[in-house]
């Protein structure tokens, strides 16, 4: 269940910023986004989220517009840019500055359409810092798809990796969608972990990896269009070869290694 002596915590941060707003707004523009895009037939997210086991179902209700119904959990340390990939890939936006770490986890939805079947996608945006990690780990158990971020000018971002692939085993099912992105790519000179190393370690553990910039959108579709093609196949084991798993990267993002497992 939502941790309630979570709430005091978020209510400090609130006074922090000097603003009242549910954390996932926490990045936001103030007037909210409407929610019937056509490629975007979710709801907005609870102030109080769901319970990990919540709104497990595969198929979803049969009156929502959707054929397959996915998890996704955005992982990694604090500040590799979970929120703002989630920000960009939901509302195609990038708001620099005002870096305010996420308190506890929440989530937004988003339906995108991949090779004509619509997959509606719950991503939950966790907390990276290590005080939060008992409260999501509550939450794994329950997740179809992992996005594990590192940051390309952050090596201990980079290097911490592999402690979360093993909280992923401890606490994930074994069937999990597991992705490696690079994020922050858009940052040149300052870059600390070239993309071969992301490359290698990605081919290491038999996960796909993309470099990305929730900054600039690279990769950024690409990557979620992956994950909902891995879903897709997982809710069709009867007939997976009718389905292309791959992601299809555009030239640009070749070289991005989608996937490497
Ligand atoms: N240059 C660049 N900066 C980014 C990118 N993504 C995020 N940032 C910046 O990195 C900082 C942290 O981003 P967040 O999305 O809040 O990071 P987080 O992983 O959610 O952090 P926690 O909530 O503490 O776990 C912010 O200042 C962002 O503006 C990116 O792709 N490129």
């Amino acid at each position: 269940m939502w941790n309630p002596n979570l709430d005091n915590r978020q209510m400090e941060k609130r006074v922090v910023v000097g603003r009242v707003r549910p954390t996932w707004a926490r990045n936001l523009p103030e007037v909210r986004d409407d929610d019937d895009k056509s490629e975007d037939l979710g709801a907005m997210p609870h102030s109080d989220p769901p319970s990990p086991s919540e709104h497990w179902d595969q198929h979803g209700k049969p009156d929502e517009k959707y054929d397959v119904f996915g998890k996704v959990m955005l992982l990694g340390d604090s500040g590799v840019g979970k929120t703002c990939m989630l920000v960009r890939f939901r509302d195609g936006t990038f708001l620099a500055g005002n870096y305010i770490s996420t308190v506890g986890i929440d989530f937004r939805n988003k339906v995108v359409t991949v090779d004509g079947i619509k997959v509606k996608l719950q991503i939950w945006d966790t907390a990276g810092q290590e005080r939060f990690r008992s409260v999501t780990h509550a939450y794994y158990r329950d997740a179809h798809a992992l996005l594990l971020l590192y940051d390309v000018t952050n090596k201990t971002s980079f290097d911490n990796i592999r402690a979360w692939l093993g909280e992923i085993r401890e606490y994930a099912q074994d069937d999990v969608v597991i992705m490696l992105l690079g994020n922050k790519s858009d940052s040149g000179l300052e870059r600390a972990v070239r993309r071969e190393e992301g490359q290698r370690l990605a081919r290491e553990y038999q996960v796909a990896f993309m470099e990305t910039s929730a900054k600039t959108g690279l990769n950024v579709e690409a990557a979620f269009a992956h994950v909902a093609r891995a879903l897709i196949a997982k809710a069709n084991p009867v007939d997976p070869s009718r389905l292309a798993v791959r992601a299809h990267p555009t030239q640009e993002q070749r070289s991005s290694c989608p996937p490497c497992s």
